[in-house]
């Protein structure tokens, strides 16, 4: 099998280069690659790119995810979000390819307490949101076999997330302000990967497999809460943090305004993927207790 990898260098497209690898021979693009075009602002040359490589599958980990700069360039966002995934689900439908891709829990209004099921109606209330899930809209009508998984809050040891930045801000400040209503689960980009890769192989072999699915950690959290969990994990193991326990406060999320809205329902039903593929999906905690130990055992 050979894949086509977009996006090499994000927090998913690094653990799906080791994910993705046992599965056959790999070719790995990001933005700035040169024998071949990985960027997806460039449709001559992307489409140029999947011909002369010619894969079975093309893995697409590369997104416009700056969720509130996306609010001040919204064709940018719509270009890599929405035109650059219908142009690969066309290319690998032509092909017969099957097309792996990513969407968000942003996709949702966040009305409600209830996890999402992949069959709810979605109304995104930012740009990042909106574009993403003409996206997945073009995938699906292209016609072509695709795995969509919509998920959550990402985070890796490699590249910039809540996690990290709830660490630094810990060193810097007296208090954090966090928000508390919007409720989700943190999920690792590591988790995202090996399942992305299990789901792939077992729907090469079931194509009835293909469509989509969440793909979320286990349990649920705010912002806050995830806050308040990183903090108390890395004082346990010996950081110096600024911020006192007690001094993260929670407010709602008019208390951090932020130009792109965010949904306060983020929770995603995962049973779909979980009956599909027979999978257990780890509580958020583990992996988020599994990334500090990697990150704070290098400083
Ligand atoms: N991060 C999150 O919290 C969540 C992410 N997702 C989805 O998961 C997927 C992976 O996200 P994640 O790994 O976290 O995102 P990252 O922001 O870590 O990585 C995105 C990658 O896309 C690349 N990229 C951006 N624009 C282009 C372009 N024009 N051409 C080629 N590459 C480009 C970026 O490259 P460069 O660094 O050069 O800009 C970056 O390497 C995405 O589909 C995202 O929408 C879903 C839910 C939550
Ligand atoms: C830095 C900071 C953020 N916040 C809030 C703002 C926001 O509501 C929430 C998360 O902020 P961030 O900007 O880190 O995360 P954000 O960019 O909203 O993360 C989203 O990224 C996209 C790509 C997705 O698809 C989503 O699933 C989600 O992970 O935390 C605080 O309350 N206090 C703070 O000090």
């Amino acid at each position: 099998m050979k894949i086509l990898l977009f996006g090499k260098n994000g927090q998913l497209g690094w653990e799906l280069q080791r994910s993705l690898a046992p599965l056959g021979e790999l070719v790995a693009l990001c933005r700035h690659s040169t024998e071949f075009c990985g960027d997806l602002q460039r449709p001559d040359a992307l489409a140029d790119t999947v011909e002369r490589i010619a894969p079975d599958v093309i893995v697409n980990a590369a997104a416009y995810t700056a969720v509130d700069q996306a609010e001040a360039e919204p064709e940018i966002a719509r270009a890599v979000n929405a035109r650059a995934p219908a142009l690969l689900a066309r290319l690998a439908s032509e092909r017969k390819a099957w097309l792996v891709h990513y969407s968000t829990d942003y996709v949702f209004n966040g009305g409600g307490d209830t996890p999402w099921r992949e069959s709810c109606p979605t109304a995104p209330i930012n740009v990042y949101g909106q574009t993403k899930l003409e996206g997945e809209a073009a995938i699906q009508d292209s016609g072509c076999r695709h795995l969509i998984f919509r998920t959550s809050w990402v985070y890796a040891a490699r590249g910039g997330n809540f996690a990290k930045t709830m660490l630094r801000l810990g060193q810097e400040r007296d208090t954090l302000t966090v928000i508390d209503d919007q409720v989700g689960a943190p999920t690792g980009a590591d988790l995202l990967a090996d399942v992305t890769a299990h789901a792939l192989r077992a729907a090469v072999r079931e194509p009835a497999l293909a469509g989509l699915y969440h793909l979320a950690a286990g349990g649920e959290t705010s912002w806050h809460g995830y806050a308040a969990f990183v903090l108390e994990q890395a004082r346990a193991a010996g950081v110096e943090l600024k911020t006192a326990p007690g001094a993260v406060l929670p407010v709602d999320s008019s208390g951090f305004p932020t130009a792109a809205r965010r949904p306060l329902n983020s929770r995603l039903d995962t049973r779909k993927l979980q009956e599909a593929f027979g999978l257990h999906l780890p509580d958020w905690r583990v992996g988020v207790t599994r990334l500090l130990t990697e990150i704070l055992d290098k400083t």
